[in-house]
């Protein structure tokens, strides 16, 4: 690919991304409100936010519950947060004792408890982990808000709050599901630290 080949490349690459993130300007305000709203009311009772999700999501999941226990931008006592995707010995004792299914779903089960908020991070709202944890959480109480794309996938029928970013292509999803855990996590900070 020449220069300017490329040149072009990017450019449509930011423009991509910039029309994900303003599409999501129509349906997003009010879900990141009412996961906000949910967030602050488990912290505020004393219980706390789990995060999970694979591959590029596994990051962000450990990401933004590093928001919550250290800081995003202000300096607050820490809020109760984890993510279900930091500890390999665990990670890969469960898949190899029992199935990669259950990696989120058996640390729920362990760590969870009734009145905490399960944040279920997947692009295509499909992987079976993903919905294992959900659906672990579901029997335990735990309330679920999901972040998608396509559509939620299966997702879509059985989270509390989906936030569903109106695009097909997984990094573009992964982009702008980065911003609204950035507004989450803002949110919450001022909202409910102090
Ligand atoms: O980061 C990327 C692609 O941008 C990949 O690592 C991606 O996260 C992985 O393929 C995941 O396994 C996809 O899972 P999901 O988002 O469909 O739940
Ligand atoms: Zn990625």
């Amino acid at each position: 690919m020449v220069k300017n080949e490329m040149l072009s490349k990017i450019r449509r690459e930011i423009e991509d991304s910039l029309s994900t993130k303003k599409m999501s300007l129509e349906s997003m305000p009010i879900k990141i409100y009412q996961a906000v709203s949910l967030i602050c009311s488990v912290i505020s009772a004393g219980n706390k936010v789990m995060f999970c999700g694979n591959g590029g999501s596994a990051a962000e999941a450990q990401h933004l519950a590093t928001e919550l226990v250290s800081k995003f931008r202000l300096d607050r006592r820490g809020l109760a947060a984890v993510a279900l995707t930091d500890n390999n010995s665990l990670l890969t004792a469960i898949a190899n004792d029992y199935n990669s299914q259950y990696i989120f779903a058996r640390q729920i089960e362990a760590i969870g408890k009734t009145g905490d908020v399960l944040v279920a991070i997947s692009t295509s709202g499909n992987s079976k982990n993903v919905l294992e944890a959900i659906n672990t959480s579901k029997h335990m109480g735990i309330h679920t808000i999901g972040l998608t794309g396509k559509g939620g996938g299966l997702m879509a029928g059985i989270v509390d709050c989906l936030l569903d970013v109106p695009s097909d292509d997984t990094p573009r999803i992964q982009e702008t599901h980065i911003m609204i855990g950035h507004i989450i996590c803002g949110l919450v900070e001022e909202l409910c630290a102090a």
